[in-house]
């Protein structure tokens, strides 16, 4: 006997009349639980699709409040939620409200973390993985495997996506039999320092939700595939089929040792720390010989602007998009690849600036292994973006 009513076979009567999907499926789906984690770029169309289509029971954790820089490609949030900050989880419930208000959802504003994660997540017939970081991308990965469920995870950045399904079935591998140990340091860019374009996590988001869908509905073929997405080659995507389970995989392998630990992992320091932070007020003291803060910047301009020389070193795009008067721009893999070349001119400081206060620190250090003893080369804390906090309101932010 189905326990749809009226309404639902009103609402979601282009899905059920297809073939292979029917009042089974959409049956599955209504009785079903989905936890997303993430409220951002990913986890917004896939809540989305999700709600839309009729999954019983939604949990969304975030931490974060709306910020106008995600309204580009964090579609459930807007202009007001934004403007008042609010919580993504909130903002996110709000707009799922007005799309489905049949369904139950359970709105979480808390960071994931080794504490809380089995309460949050336990009871939830799936996870998806809409967040940003390796930490939380291992705690998942551990929890899924813990409570023994499905994690659709995905990630995207740039022009680029990628798309897999964890811990699927008896012998679907973790994200760990894929990745024993995290990426390095360096090797990892986020959102806001790379760039990403909507319509990318809004492919793989939604994907995110296909493959949640198919998986409760019961038309998941079963075989764990990780799917490439990249926007400027065609066709933009590529698969590579995986392998099982692997048995000596730390997490959901037979001796597993990490079985049991998630409480006591310190998941953010497993991963190399966590990223600097560098939104700087232009009050962060750092090594004030090597290091000074916009201010310090400003304050030395207005006195001698002849003995001031800034390299940018932000990519050209980003340069284009903004920059310093009297600046000049060196893109960060230029100037490290030939450093001596730009120690040009009279100035007896040079100041070296990119976005965040980041790739600063290593174009200066690599300037100083070249530079003598008469010029000084300091990097900016905060980068531009403590420019315009701390000394030029009406400097762009992006
Ligand atoms: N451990 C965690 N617990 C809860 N939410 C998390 C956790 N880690 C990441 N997130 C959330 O995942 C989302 C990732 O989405 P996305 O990268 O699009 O957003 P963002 O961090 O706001 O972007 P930007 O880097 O441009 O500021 C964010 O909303 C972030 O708050
Ligand atoms: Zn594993």
């Amino acid at each position: 006997m189905s326990d749809l009513t009226l309404g639902d076979y009103q609402r979601y009567g282009r899905q059920l009349i297809l073939d292979g999907f029917g009042l089974p499926a959409q049956q599955k789906l209504k009785n079903a639980s989905v936890v997303v984690v993430g409220a951002g770029g990913l986890g917004c169309p896939a809540l989305q699709y999700l709600a839309a289509a009729g999954v019983g029971r939604l949990g969304i954790v975030d931490h974060d409040v709306v910020e106008v820089s995600n309204l580009q490609r964090q579609v459930l949030h807007n202009e007001n939620t934004a403007n008042m900050g609010m919580p993504k989880a909130e903002s996110a419930a709000l707009a799922l409200r007005k799309i489905n208000s049949t369904i139950q959802l359970d709105v979480h504003t808390a960071q994931l973390e080794p504490s809380n994660a089995r309460l949050l997540l336990e009871g939830y017939d799936l996870i998806l993985d809409c967040t940003d970081n390796a930490p939380t991308r291992y705690l998942l990965s551990d929890v899924a495997v813990a409570l023994g469920v499905p994690l659709v995870s995905g990630a995207a950045l740039g022009f680029d996506g990628q798309l897999c399904v964890y811990n699927l079935g008896v012998d679907g591998p973790c994200y760990r039999c894929l990745f024993p140990v995290p990426p390095t340091g360096g090797a990892v860019r986020s959102c806001s320092e790379a760039g990403v374009l909507g319509v990318v996590t809004g492919t793989i988001g939604t994907l995110q939700a296909l493959e949640a869908i198919k998986i409760l509905a019961g038309l998941h073929e079963g075989r764990p595939t990780l799917l490439l997405f990249s926007a400027l080659s065609m066709p933009p995507f590529r698969s590579i089929k995986l392998r099982a389970r692997s048995k000596t995989c730390a997490a959901c392998g037979q001796d597993g040792e990490r079985k049991g630990t998630i409480e006591e992992t310190d998941y953010v320091q497993w991963c190399g720390g966590a990223t600097p932070d560098f939104e700087a007020t232009g009050l962060v003291a750092g090594d004030a010989s090597k290091r000074v803060s916009a201010m310090a910047l400003r304050d030395a301009l207005k006195q001698d602007p002849t003995q001031a020389r800034i390299i940018d070193v932000r990519p050209r795009v980003e340069y284009g998009i903004c920059s310093l008067p009297g600046s000049t721009n060196v893109p960060l893999n230029e100037l490290v690849s030939s450093p001596a070349q730009h120690l040009t001119g009279s100035a007896s400081t040079l100041y070296v600036v990119c976005r965040l206060g980041n790739d600063s620190q290593i174009a200066a250090d690599a300037l100083r292994s070249v530079a003598d003893q008469s010029v000084r080369i300091l990097d900016v804390i905060g980068g531009l973006r403590s420019w315009s906090k701390a000394v030029d309101p009406t400097f762009p932010v992006y």
